[in-house]
């Protein structure tokens, strides 16, 4: 345990910890972090994505030291601001015609995913929304409560909830039967327990990130899109963690050819600075005033940081290079199954990848002690790797969208090392003890 890890045990709070190891930053560049005892650390997690253009990014330092030098206020409550009308503007021009309504920003997915679902209940009437088991959409009362992850069992859900199963291809068997049976489950609903004509909005993750980087069946989405546009449903999709050029494409979305009505940015928007936006139709965008904000919401600082990263993805083609690295990626971790007995399943599109970590490969026991030490094992190695999953037993896998193939490979080096050293027990999970992850 390192020194600056043991003075903040005495200085900070443990309420927002989310812990696997005992990492303490002190500084990072690109796809590096440096740790307080003076390590490399190779950066697989980007904090959990929001990180986008990795540490120290030149363009993204200048955008903000430009916009805090020639500082146009703090907020735009009560006062238009360049900087958030030029990203207001960017973003309408990316989203599908739809969806090109009107912008809303805030600090984070949780009170982006929180606005959403009062805006769109009280701007169409309707008392219900659905989501799905294991979507995590906040960590604030509103996005909570539409949220269906175990790690936020036993805290309030919305009244008008209902949460469906995600198809998981890889527990199903098949992608086919996965669909089929999600699929299912929502015909069932509709036709017993909800009116779909009660439904404002139906919230989907284009990928299930922290369920366990969850990929859809091809055509899983378009039947709900259908479903949505036959009943009226909001389709709302929360492009927080894998949006923006990180799966390969702009949006996430556009891997099930869907079209949403309303899209959900966040992380990695942000660069690293605290930023989301919501960009939906008028009727809903528009339903009110006062109705969601924080003083600080739509800062020109926030909004420049957007910008530089909306900027910086097209002129460094962070989508053709999240697809190349992430095939790379992809094609090494499905090699190292021969090697690996506890990897299960290897699924992801660009730089959103998830490694599901399994005991037993006929009845995909989650290998949930041994994901630990393997992340464990890995920052001991030099590598940041977090996991998620409904059962934590899934290397989680986002990188900075600039991570060159060389970072790649080295990183996946140092994890098919850490997997030897945990499959030969040489990991003692005494390690864990002060670790309770998820
Ligand atoms: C798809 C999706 N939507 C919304 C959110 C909430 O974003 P914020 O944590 O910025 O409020 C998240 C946040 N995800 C969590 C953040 C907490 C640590 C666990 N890992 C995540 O990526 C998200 O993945």
């Amino acid at each position: 345990m390192t020194g600056l890890y043991e003075r903040e045990s005495r200085s900070v709070s443990t309420l927002a910890h989310l812990r696997f190891f005992p990492q303490a930053v002190t500084g990072g560049k690109g796809s590096m972090l440096r740790g307080d005892d003076g390590r490399d650390l190779l950066d697989f997690a980007a904090s959990w994505g929001a990180a986008s253009l990795g540490h120290g990014h030149p363009a993204l330092a200048d955008a903000v030291n430009r916009a805090l030098t020639d500082q146009a206020g703090a907020s735009y409550l009560s006062t238009a601001n360049e900087p958030s009308v030029l990203l207001a503007e960017k973003l309408l021009s990316l989203v599908p015609e739809r969806a090109a309504g009107r912008v809303w920003f805030g600090h984070s997915g949780s009170d982006a995913n929180e606005t959403v679902a009062r805006a769109v209940v009280a701007a169409t009437g309707r008392p219900r929304i659905i989501s799905f088991k294991g979507a995590y959409h906040g960590g604030t009362v509103g996005s909570v409560a539409i949220s269906g992850h175990p790690a936020q069992g036993g805290i309030e859900k919305a009244s008008g909830l209902s949460l469906v199963p995600y198809p998981d291809s890889y527990a199903s068997g098949s992608p086919e039967a996965a669909s089929k049976a999600a699929l299912a489950h929502i015909e069932e609903l509709f036709a017993t327990s909800v009116s779909p004509q009660d439904v404002a909005a139906f919230f989907i993750e284009p990928i299930q990130s922290d369920g366990g980087m969850l990929v859809p069946p091809p055509g899983y989405f378009r039947e709900i899109e259908r479903l949505c546009r036959k009943h009226g449903i909001l389709l709302v999709c929360d492009e927080v963690k894998v949006g923006l050029a990180r799966t390969g494409r702009l949006h996430a979305f556009e891997h099930s050819g869907i079209e949403p009505d309303i899209v959900v940015f966040g992380k990695g928007l942000g660069g690293g600075l605290p930023i989301s936006a919501v960009v939906g139709p008028e009727a809903i965008m528009n339903h009110a005033s006062t109705f969601s904000f924080q003083t600080l919401h739509g800062n020109p600082v926030c909004a420049s940081a957007g910008l530089a990263v909306l900027e910086t993805i097209e002129r460094e083609n962070l989508v053709a290079n999240a697809a190349k690295v992430g095939d790379t990626m992809l094609s090494t971790l499905r090699a190292l199954q021969e090697k690996h007995p506890l990897i299960g399943h290897v699924r992801g599109h660009g730089l959103a990848i998830g490694v599901e970590l399994v005991s037993d490969r006929e009845a995909r026991t989650p290998a949930i002690e041994q994901t630990a030490l393997t992340v464990y094992r890995a920052f001991q190695l030099g590598l940041v790797i977090y996991y998620v999953g409904l059962n934590s037993n899934v290397l989680e896998f986002t990188p900075p969208l600039t991570m060159s193939e060389d970072e790649a490979l080295r990183g996946i080096a140092i994890l098919d090392q850490a997997l030897s050293d945990v499959e030969a027990g040489k990991v003692d999970p005494q390690l864990l003890e002060r670790f309770a992850g998820w």
